[in-house]
């Protein structure tokens, strides 16, 4: 990975080396998703180059944290070979001020889920852009869904109030297709009251395998910020 050099990119790279740095040689990591969390998978493997950690495995959250994490040379194991997670460490796409999380951005919210809920401690890495005094005022919930159930879940989307829009490819024709086969319908709400209960509303409707709000699942999270020109970190 190149160095960054626009001032969200090095707002990534900072938050990202933060988390990097939080891991402790012998854990078992969660690899989360997305251009932020690439840069800590990045520092965790240099680290591990140089002798810093030892005996790191990763838990990758997607395909790409896979790729990622064979390239910077982060050993991989699975959920059915462990029987814990020490520390996740993943982005966001929204995040409130009590911690609860749009995530799904990059269509890797359901295994994201699993592995960041499975965490003792899971890691929020995001820039200050992520911020939001609501969910869902910015950013769509995406809803992965089985495709022979898209047309009856875009309805029952609708009718929670939701504005539904079938995720599509960029350089590719047709829908995104998750890494477990499935479509993504992106619902954008006027404003998210009650995240605890969408959640699970939303998780309710049949052929939905899961959606993108995440409540009471981050421990810390991290904001990459540039203060006088310069990329920080604080903690929310
Ligand atoms: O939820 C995700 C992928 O499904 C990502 O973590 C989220 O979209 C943030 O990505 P980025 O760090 O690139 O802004």
């Amino acid at each position: 990975m190149t160095a960054a050099t626009d001032p969200v990119k090095l707002m990534k790279q900072k938050v990202g080396k933060a988390a990097a740095d939080l891991v402790k040689s012998g854990s078992i990591v969660g690899l989360g998703t997305g251009s932020t969390t690439a840069f800590a998978i990045q520092y965790i493997g240099e680290r591990l180059k140089s002798g810093e950690l030892k005996d790191i495995v990763g838990v990758p959250t997607s395909f790409q944290a896979e790729v990622l994490a064979k390239e910077y040379g982060i050993p991989l194991t699975t959920l059915d070979a462990i029987d814990h997670i020490d520390i996740a460490i993943d982005g966001a796409d929204e995040v409130d001020p009590q911690k609860n999380l749009i995530k799904g951005g990059g269509a890797a919210h359901t295994r994201e889920k699993v592995v960041d809920y499975l965490a003792d401690q899971f890691i929020v890495v995001v820039d200050g852009g992520k911020l939001v005094d609501r969910l869902g005022s910015v950013f769509a919930v995406p809803v992965e869904v089985i495709p022979m159930a898209v047309t009856p879940v875009m309805r029952a989307v609708a009718k929670l109030g939701g504005k539904p829009e079938l995720r599509m490819g960029v350089k590719k024709a047709g829908p995104v297709i998750t890494d477990q086969g499935n479509m993504v319908i992106d619902v954008k709400f006027d404003s998210i009251d009650d995240p605890v209960n969408l959640e699970k509303t939303l998780n309710n409707i049949p052929g939905v395998l899961e959606n993108g709000i995440f409540v009471n699942c981050a421990d810390r999270v991290l904001i990459g910020e540039v203060k006088d020109g310069q990329p920080v970190v604080r903690e929310m």
